[in-house]
């Protein structure tokens, strides 16, 4: 392994999960449905805890494992947590009460992101997260954008997408959405951009103005 294969994996290795956590985790993958990896949820953990994160929101709940990294990075925080499927809902909910989660810090809503993020307040929320389906990213980026206030961050996990976004060889209309989306972040004075290297890759995205 290279130095920088090694690096990955004790990074991934490092972070310990609750018990819930680690529950959630086997569930989503006995399911089908793909968590985010360790290193990333503690990335998101540490995220909400230094930037004060309190009202958040999420594109792609799944079993609830980005959800409940995100919650364990500080208390009262509320959570808006958005997925098409109510079967996963049904599932995260039991995980987040497991998680001693007051449900009056949680909002389900059971929709398809591109019809409920139109209906959302904008300028409410101190964080979105985006893990849902990789074909609307830019879509769902629009409307975060709209959705955090000024000064609040939008976190997309997966976005360098198996190594395909680094690959210039690569010219499927995702890869090249994302690639066209990073390179143009990178140069915005109306943001600040951090793309970490953590699991599939994390964007990071905070509004300036
Ligand atoms: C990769 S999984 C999310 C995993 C979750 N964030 C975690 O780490 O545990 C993607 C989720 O997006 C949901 N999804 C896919 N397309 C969607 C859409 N158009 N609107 C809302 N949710 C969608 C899927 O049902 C699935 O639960």
């Amino acid at each position: 392994m290279s130095n920088i294969e090694n690096n990955w994996k004790f990074s991934e290795d490092l972070p310990v999960e609750s018990p819930v956590i680690e529950k959630a985790r086997k569930l989503s993958i006995e399911m089908g449905v793909a968590p985010i990896s360790r290193a990333v949820g503690s990335q998101l953990a540490s995220i909400v805890a230094m930037t004060g994160a309190r009202t958040i929101a999420e594109v792609g709940t799944g079993l609830g494992v980005s959800g409940l990294w995100l919650l364990s990075g500080r208390d009262n925080i509320s959570l808006t947590t958005i997925d098409s499927e109510s079967e996963y809902h049904r599932h995260a909910r039991a995980l987040f009460t497991e998680a001693g989660i007051a449900p009056s810090r949680l909002r389900f809503i059971n929709g398809k992101a591109e019809d409920v993020l139109p209906r959302m307040n904008e300028n409410s929320y101190d964080l979105v997260i985006i893990d849902a389906d990789p074909d609307q990213l830019l879509e769902y980026f629009e409307h975060s954008l709209r959705l955090i206030r000024p000064g609040g961050t939008v976190l997309v996990p997966r976005v360098l997408k198996g190594g395909r976004v680094a690959d210039p060889a690569a010219r499927d209309d995702v890869s090249v959405d994302y690639r066209t989306l990073l390179t143009e972040l990178a140069s915005s004075d109306a943001v600040v951009t951090a793309l970490s290297p953590a699991g599939d890759g994390l964007l990071q995205v905070t509004r300036v103005g």
